[in-house]
């Protein structure tokens, strides 16, 4: 790390900075090593032990080790540990953020966010850790009594994505660790220093040696890991968020040890404007579900549906808004759209755009990738006019910052639009008729509606998709039930 010009050399608390492996409470530093990167400007921040198959196997005997421990203390003693982990969480805000905007490149406020976003999920959970409540049956014969009991599931594991390096572990971890189940988790190869500043963290809170472990790992260290959780019959249930296609990966994997799984895949959220919409309210909302995170999360809208009486106004306020963004480095003041993660991620994007432009969509903002500025990472948030539905965009998850605009007549063949994609996980619409509002959201095939808002994921709400977005809820009162089986008790010769 060139600790001139480091952003990681401004952490109020350096030994935040960890790059080794954490198994049994030691930091591990593995047999070699990857680099990491900042998205922004192309440096280089750390290298990160690279774990193998190896300390994956050790890391699962380690959490099955801590497993009896961890699970007889009391639901209020795991408790404890959680809100102390959550307040150690919100009290390095700065830095945690500092960590994710240097490797993800996401704005530092926006990081800060997240911090505060994923802690929300250990508050959460350190509060639900108390309500896992059994039940007593009525019983059908006098001389029984029926219960059912729920207790922790066993070894987890979790596979988390780099577009939100701290968030997407919490919110694993937290209802796991609340259920009284240890966890393995493998973090993404582009953001690991954010995952092991937090299980830096959770050491600091009390959680004990073994019961969070971390495998950081390069890509191809990555795949095998992947093969070792996947494979051990210890490891009882593996959540996953990241794209379909891996996600698949995983099931097949998982199949000959019958794992529960919690998947949370990739999407293609449709934004659907009504000519009775308020369409200031609706520039606003599509800006806010288009652009965060430089358009790089699962639930920024992918395609945008606007009803032709409405479409003129919609579109023109609409790139006037994206035209008022500024692209940057996240450390930069005002800056609110930061790079995209990798090479790859700019190639998609170039790829949405051209393809568009060539099937007769008409530019209205932006456009073009920014090569000259800082790594070259960066593009400019794109609106494009007249998109049709044989573009690479209408049935591709783009990924980035680009906003096709589709047109449409009538209720039922916007509603058509919207579900003709194997994803369902967010879907968003404005409108102003109540009667619309609730056929609308009741025919929309997706986990989760967005009505008249383009943000809407917080801690207590179910969050999950249907269809090829995934499997399960996390966050919520249900997002416990992953991480607990249930066990019907029947007790006989009560009479005697
Ligand atoms: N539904 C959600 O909540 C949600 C949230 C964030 C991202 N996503 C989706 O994730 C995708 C982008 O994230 P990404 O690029 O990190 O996804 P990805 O699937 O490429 O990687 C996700 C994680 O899986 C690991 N991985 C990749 N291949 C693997 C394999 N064969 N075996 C084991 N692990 C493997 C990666 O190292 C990373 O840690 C998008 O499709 C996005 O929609 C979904
Ligand atoms: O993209 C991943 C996140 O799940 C999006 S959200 O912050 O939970 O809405």
């Amino acid at each position: 790390m060139d600790t001139k010009t480091s952003p990681l050399a401004q952490l109020n608390d350096p030994s935040l900075l960890k790059t080794d492996g954490l198994i049994n409470g030691q930091w591990v530093a593995g047999s070699s090593r990857f680099d990491v990167h900042d998205p922004a400007t192309g440096q280089k921040l750390a290298d990160v032990a690279n774990l193998s198959p190896q300390d994956a196997e050790a890391a699962i005997a380690a959490a099955n080790a801590a497993w009896p421990a961890w699970k007889t203390k009391t639901a209020k003693e795991r408790s404890i540990i959680l809100r102390k982990w959550y307040d150690l969480l919100m009290a390095n805000q700065d830095d945690l953020g500092r960590i994710m905007t240097a490797e993800q490149g996401k704005p530092f406020p926006e990081a800060k966010g997240e911090v505060a976003y994923g802690a929300s999920f250990v508050e959460w959970f350190a509060e639900e850790a108390k309500r896992i409540n059994g039940e007593t049956l009525p019983q059908f014969d006098n001389s029984r009594r029926l219960l059912v009991l729920k207790q922790p599931i066993g070894v987890c594991a979790a596979i988390t994505p780099w577009n939100f390096p701290l968030a997407m572990i919490t919110r694993k971890v937290a209802p796991a660790l609340a259920a009284g189940c240890p966890v393995v988790i493998k973090p993404a190869e582009l953001t690991p220093l954010t995952a092991l500043a937090v299980a830096e963290l959770a050491q600091r809170a009390g959680i004990p040696a073994g019961v969070l472990n971390i495998l950081s790992a390069d890509a191809a260290n990555s795949i095998a890991i992947g093969k070792v959780l996947c494979a051990s019959d210890v490891v009882r249930h593996i959540s996953f968020t990241g794209s379909t296609e891996v996600g698949r990966i995983l099931m097949a994997q998982s199949a000959p040890t019958v794992k529960k799984m919690s998947l949370e895949l990739g999407g293609n959220a449709p934004f659907i404007v009504f000519d009775d919409a308020d369409i200031d309210s609706a520039v606003e909302g599509a800006f806010a579900s288009k652009y965060r995170n430089a358009g790089q999360t699962c639930v920024c809208t992918n395609r945008f549906y606007v009803q032709e009486g409405v479409y003129d106004e919609f579109v023109t306020k609409f790139a006037a808004r994206v035209l008022t963004a500024k692209v940057g480095n996240g450390f930069e003041a005002g800056v609110n759209q930061g790079p995209l993660i990798e090479e790859a991620a700019l190639v998609k994007v170039q790829r949405h755009v051209d393809d568009a432009i060539a099937k007769g969509g008409q530019v209205v903002a932006g456009g073009k990738r920014l090569s000259s500025l800082g790594s070259g990472q960066f593009f400019e948030p794109t609106v494009v006019a007249g998109a049709t539905a044989d573009m690479l965009c209408a049935r591709e998850e783009t990924f980035g910052p680009f906003a096709p605009v589709f047109s449409f007549k009538t209720e039922q063949e916007a509603i058509d639009a919207a579900n003709a994609t194997e994803f369902g996980l967010a879907s968003y619409f404005y409108s102003r008729d109540v009667g619309r509002i609730f056929r609308v959201s009741e025919a929309l095939e997706y986990g989760m509606v967005g009505i008249n808002v383009g943000i809407l994921a917080t801690e207590h709400v179910p969050f999950g998709g249907v269809k090829q977005s995934g499997l399960g809820r996390e966050g919520s009162h249900y997002g416990i039930d992953d991480y607990v089986e249930i066990k019907y008790l029947c007790l006989g010769d009560i009479q005697k």
